[in-house]
């Protein structure tokens, strides 16, 4: 494929400057990120993972599904509710307060297939706050599918499940989306699930490659001290 075939640019940064207020994390980050790509972001803690995410996600806020880290769900509500709050941007106020107050059984149905492929079936009327971890990470995965869009962020999204179902829920979940970029530390699922992988240390770009051509002691190195 030559350039003027390739997907047009999804996300992408020249000699951009990233951080959080006055503290710069990505002096000066040169990416893009093509249509149809799903990439893995390594490196390790600190290394400015999040902090690419969150900027991803202001370049095309209207195109992503979000599942960041700290899962902001509401403890109080249930799985049902929870889910149903990623989609409240595709219908419009009044139908979405009946809704969470009383769903139709079209509503219901469709938030109850969303929980079920994650294994959530159980607990749709249980309250987050009385979920396991991965339960509850499950929950704001769910959340992420009900948006409905075709690019999905996700900042460690199965990071609290086991290996298996990892696999399996991230697999599934990249086959829902047209594109994605993951933020995760599980090298292998990285090379299992994503065709690029970019590794990042101290807010630069140290590995940009297709994960076909890499092994697993490429990925170690970006952790070495
Ligand atoms: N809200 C914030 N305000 C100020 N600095 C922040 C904020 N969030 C992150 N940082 C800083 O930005 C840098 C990169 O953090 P970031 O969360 O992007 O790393 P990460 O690779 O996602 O880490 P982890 O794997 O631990 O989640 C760190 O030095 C961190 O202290």
């Amino acid at each position: 494929m030559n350039a003027s075939e390739a997907p047009a640019p999804l996300f992408h940064f020249r000699g951009a400057r990233l951080g959080h207020g006055r503290e710069t994390v990505f002096p000066a980050l040169d990416l893009t990120v093509r249509r149809g790509e799903t990439v893995a972001l390594l490196g390790p803690s600190g290394s400015g993972k999040s902090t690419l995410l969150a900027a991803l996600r202001r370049q095309r806020e209207t195109l992503c599904a979000w599942c960041p880290q700290e899962q902001a769900l509401v403890p109080m509500l249930s799985v049902f509710h929870n889910i149903y709050m990623g989609g409240l941007h595709r219908f419009g106020t009044w139908r979405n307060l009946r809704a969470l107050v009383h769903p139709t059984a079209a509503q219901r149905d469709s938030v109850a297939a969303v929980a079920e492929s994650l294994g959530l079936a159980e607990k749709l009327f249980t309250s987050v706050d009385r979920l396991s971890g991965g339960q509850a990470q499950r929950t704001a995965l769910g959340r992420a599918l009900f948006t409905e869009r075709p690019v999905l962020l996700a900042d460690e999204p199965v990071s609290n499940l086991d290996e298996h179902q990892g696999l399996a829920l991230l697999r599934d979940t990249l086959r829902r989306h047209d594109s994605a970029v993951v933020a995760m530390h599980d090298r292998a699922l990285a090379l299992a699930c994503f065709e690029r992988v970019i590794g990042l240390r101290h807010g630069e770009t140290v590995l940009d490659a297709p994960s076909a051509s890499l092994t697993l002691d490429d990925l170690d190195r970006l952790y070495l001290p």
